[in-house]
């Protein structure tokens, strides 16, 4: 595979860079696509392609075994996702509402993909990342599992909408199911539902529940692997070949690629947080 940290970085991309570079981050911790092509490159490459690492452990016989497809886009890629999720005075980036039954939700012809996953597992801070370059939009992330109680609906440009779910399992709302299932069941413009699981603990009962669902109700999806940051490397890469060999030989909706997650590179403080038993319950 090619390193792309090698390839020639195309003049468009230098003139975006310098563009970015004049975004006012005022409250933002993020480092944006231009900061981080500034780094060296093996800090460069860790924090885009955080597999790319990984894959230096598996002999070729596993990765053809496990058809182990590591994320790969191109710089040029991630600058135009960066331009997609950065609010300017044409790409409006804008909280729009919460619900907590699908009847009470936008009516939007846009397309919208949402994300689900275990409470705490870190669905809201994925998508405060999301919107570092949109520093008017709030989105509450809290240690406590739990938090988000809500549907709620963020507009990204003339793009997509982006739902915030809460999470099942442990303190998920009462009407949880009420709410989510059927929203992911009759959300007719629904293109993407992104399934957060957490790399510490990895896939749970109450995830196996939610794929079921995923693919029950057909619909195409992602996994992503949150909290990299807090697994050693060993660890992750056990995590990595195990639920790409789940993707490979259980699901049909799910895509083959992982998305691996931390947000953040400064954290090795380690959040106290217990992972709970708790099971997603569903409509008979
Ligand atoms: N170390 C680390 N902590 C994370 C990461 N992502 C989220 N967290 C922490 O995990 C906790 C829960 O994060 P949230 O984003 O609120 O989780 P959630 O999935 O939205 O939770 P609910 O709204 O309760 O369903 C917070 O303390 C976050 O700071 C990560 O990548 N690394
Ligand atoms: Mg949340």
């Amino acid at each position: 595979m090619t390193a792309p940290g090698l390839r020639p970085i195309p003049r468009k991309l230098l003139e975006l860079t310098g563009a970015l570079r004049r975004v006012n981050r005022a409250c933002s911790t993020f480092q944006t696509v231009a900061e981080v092509l500034r780094l060296p490159k093996r800090q460069m490459t860790k924090l885009a392609f955080p597999l790319q690492e990984l894959q230096r452990h598996l002999t070729p016989d596993a990765r053809l075994d496990l058809h182990v497809k590591i994320f790969d886009p191109s710089l040029e890629d991630i600058s135009k996702a960066e331009s997609v999720f950065t609010a300017t005075g044409r790409n409006r980036i804008e909280y729009l509402s919460s619900a907590v039954r699908l009847d009470h939700a936008p009516d939007l012809a846009h397309p919208e993909v949402c994300f689900i996953g275990r409470s705490n597992v870190g669905k809201s801070s994925l998508i405060k990342a999301l919107f570092a370059l949109a520093p008017e939009v709030e989105v509450r992330v809290s240690k406590k599992p739990g938090h988000t109680k809500k549907m709620n609906f963020f507009k990204v440009g003339k793009y997509f909408t982006l739902v915030d779910m809460p999470g099942y399992g442990y303190r998920a709302p009462e009407d949880f199911v009420d709410m989510v299932e059927t929203y992911l069941k009759e959300r007719r413009n629904l293109m993407r539902t992104f399934l957060l699981v957490d790399s510490v603990v990895g896939i749970q009962k109450t995830d196996s529940i939610a794929i079921g669902m995923c693919e029950e109700f057909s619909l195409p999806y992602v996994m992503v692997l949150t909290k990299i940051d807090k697994s050693s490397k060993g660890h992750l890469l056990k995590q990595v070949l195990q639920i790409q060999k789940f993707v490979d030989s259980e699901t049909q909706g799910c895509f083959p690629q992982l998305f691996p997650n931390s947000k953040e590179q400064e954290s090795r403080r380690g959040d106290e947080e217990t992972y709970s038993k708790g099971t997603l319950s569903r409509k008979k």
